[in-house]
């Protein structure tokens, strides 16, 4: 099981999460969020985290020249885009970066699922996450969960992360209903918005080791 512990926001968090045993930790480049970093902050967190843990840039329909601004000061592994790009964009940004990127997908209905085919054939991973309520802040980050049983039966040809609503008391209930071997968190682990609880990040992934 791979764990992503996302919207990382301090040193501490960062250690919480590489010393709990996560695969991925992730830095938001988003102004509405309270998780937001400064390229400043970013790459001061990104330079700690240990070898061997991914560092993932969350993004929102960034442009180039934003990217740009990231890429050239913080040493990031993976890109996440989280609004609504295109397969083709997604393309585009993995040649331009040179950089592996995971596409995230909101759902909420079976319907909503279409849209993973597209993305599959050009993103190098896929984060299935709920759909945020209409006319909310964020795109994702919501603690919202989705209706798990949708996912039962699907498989895709990239590795795919689930998120939307994890809890140390119910990721592993959630990845056995959907086969899902890596999970991304990040209201789930904290205290209040945008605050990671280190008690919570490692109750969180010891609750992630024990799906079989
Ligand atoms: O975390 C944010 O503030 C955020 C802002 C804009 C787009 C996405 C954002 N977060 C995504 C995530 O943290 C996770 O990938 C996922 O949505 C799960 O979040 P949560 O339900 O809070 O565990």
């Amino acid at each position: 099981m791979r764990v992503k512990i996302c919207g990382l926001t301090t040193p501490e968090g960062v250690m919480a999460a590489a010393n709990a045993g996560a695969a991925y930790v992730g830095f938001v480049f988003f102004e509405k969020s309270p998780r937001n970093l400064t390229i400043e902050a970013a790459r001061a967190l990104a330079v700690e985290v240990p070898l061997g843990v991914a560092k993932v840039g969350l993004f929102v329909n960034s442009d180039d020249a934003f990217l740009d601004a990231i890429l050239a000061a913080v040493p990031l592994d993976m890109l996440q885009l989280h609004g609504s790009e295109s397969p083709e964009r997604v393309a585009e940004l993995r040649a331009r970066h040179g950089l592996p990127v995971m596409k995230a997908i909101g759902v909420r209905v079976a319907d909503d699922l279409e849209a993973v085919d597209a993305y599959a054939t050009v993103a190098d991973q896929l984060l299935i996450d709920a759909k945020p309520a209409p006319g909310a802040d964020l795109p994702g980050g919501n603690g919202l969960a989705f209706d798990w049983t949708l996912l039962q039966g699907r498989r895709w040809p990239v590795p795919w992360m689930l998120a939307g609503g994890l809890t140390p008391d119910n990721v592993a209930r959630a990845c056995n209903l959907t086969g899902a071997r890596q999970v991304d968190v990040s209201s789930g682990v904290e205290s209040a918005p945008g605050v990671k609880d280190a008690d919570l990040i490692a109750a969180f992934t010891r609750a992630a080791a024990t799906v079989g």
